[in-house]
């Protein structure tokens, strides 16, 4: 039997779930689900899950860095001696980590001393990400001895975006040289979304279209065709599209000359591992709705009255509406669904409100009702009879690369 560690680490949180891979074609039983939020917005929060039941749910100290929530969740899973299955460290025959830029790789990959250069060459294109992930890559490889380290790359669903969308209208020399294109992210939610969506509207994946925000720290929309990407709201790096919570989305490439006349120097947040100009550390890490509103808590910015977590609101409201316009005329109207997930999409009732309001013009109702319960289900119905459905998805990256691995397990 397998026991398949899989291992989110986000821009605010990192969410760990264990699970043990069921018999041939069958998806992974969960035994245990962690996860340490605020990262952004300390203090740092840890939530622990035991099958259904609620363990830990408290404020964690001396947590500095995504690599540190890692290994103080796996000393707490491996030290937790209701999970019969892992009494030490070695039981853990596989290691899943979400790894946000994959470059070219159009799949995962066991990662080995290749790709592990590979992807650190990578590093300086998803600032927030690649470096952190790695870095608890290099502890699990020396903390789980007898575990296989497969990367599962945000970029790989992507790999079907046609040519017109992920080239850029720049020197075609430089952009092949430098591999300077669109590779869009979070695919490996957008994955579990739209089978999640198939499955609840009863369709074949292959005949699934649907607008599907993942909004988080992070946030992006995707067009999904016929179950597989058209498009996604990111880009070359996740800074690109929506606002975040540190991160400004869009804006004109030369405002940030215009900010500042370090733009093009070293950022002081440059490591060894992590060379980014002082423009990257701006636009990825001091922007957002953090630089409009002093807050990355999103459930703040919803109930606050303060005016600039208002304007922080509404310019969130603003860029969604212009990627659901986008991509609904990209899908020509033949659209299952307008989806919403990732913590601010699950979380946040009003913003998914303030948003389908605007686009009843094409076809999509909430019900207020609805919209107000509690997302219990793994894909709840938030809309009225209309056009096309709206609906919420809890989306699980952690399952999704689990459920991937114990495929692969099974096809090895
Ligand atoms: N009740 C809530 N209402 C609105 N936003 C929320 C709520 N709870 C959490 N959030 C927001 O969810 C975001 C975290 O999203 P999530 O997808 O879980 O993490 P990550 O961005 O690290 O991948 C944070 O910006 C947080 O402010
Ligand atoms: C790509 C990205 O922004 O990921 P996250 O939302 O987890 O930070
Ligand atoms: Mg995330």
């Amino acid at each position: 039997m397998a026991i398949i560690l899989s291992i989110n680490s986000g821009s605010s949180s990192v969410k760990v779930s264990i699970y043990k891979s069921a018999a041939q074609g069958h998806p992974p039983t969960q035994l245990a689900d962690a996860s340490i939020s605020g990262l952004t917005a300390p203090p740092a929060q840890l939530t622990y899950e035991r099958g259904s039941e609620k363990i830990k749910n408290q404020e964690v100290k001396g947590i500095r860095s995504n690599e540190d929530a890692c290994e103080y969740i796996l000393d707490h899973l491996v030290k937790d001696g209701g999970l019969s299955e892992i009494t030490s460290r070695d039981d853990i025959t596989h290691a899943c980590h979400r790894v946000v830029h994959g470059g070219d790789y159009p799949a995962a990959h066991v990662i080995d001393e290749d790709t592990y250069h590979h992807l650190q060459d990578l590093t300086d294109l998803a600032p927030l990400h690649n470096a952190s992930a790695l870095a608890i890559v290099e502890a699990c490889m020396k903390a789980l001895p007898k575990a296989k380290n497969i990367a599962y790359f945000d970029s790989s669903f992507h790999s079907t975006m046609p040519k017109e969308i992920e080239t850029y209208p720049i020197d075609p020399e430089i952009a092949k040289k430098n591999k300077l294109r669109k590779y869009g992210f979070h695919g490996i939610s957008y994955a579990f979304i739209t089978r999640s969506v198939a499955e609840f509207l009863k369709k074949p994946e292959s005949e699934t279209s649907i607008i599907a925000l993942h909004l988080g720290s992070g946030a992006s929309a995707c067009a999904v065709k016929n179950g597989q990407s058209l498009d996604n709201s990111m880009g070359l790096t996740p800074l690109a599209g929506l606002p975040g919570a540190t991160r400004s989305g869009d804006v004109d490439p030369s405002l940030i000359f215009h900010f500042t006349h370090d733009a093009g120097k070293p950022s002081p947040g440059s490591t060894k591992e992590l060379h980014i100009s002082t423009a990257e550390e701006i636009l990825n890490k001091k922007s957002g709705w953090k630089a409009l509103a002093g807050t990355t808590d999103f459930g703040t910015i919803s109930s606050s009255s303060d005016p600039r977590c208002k304007l922080a609101f509404d310019i969130l409201v603003d860029r969604i509406l212009g990627f659901i316009g986008s991509y609904y005329v990209k899908l020509e109207g033949k659209v299952d669904a307008l989806v919403f997930a990732g913590g601010i999409g699950e979380k946040a009732a009003l913003l998914r409100k303030r948003i389908l309001e605007k686009c009843k013009c094409l076809g999509f109702e909430v019900d207020d009702e609805k919209n107000d319960k509690a997302i219990e289900d793994v894909v709840q119905d938030i809309g009225k009879e209309a056009r096309h459905r709206s609906l919420v998805c809890q989306t699980d990256e952690q399952f999704e690369m689990a459920r991937q691995c114990a495929v692969g397990l099974q096809t090895k």
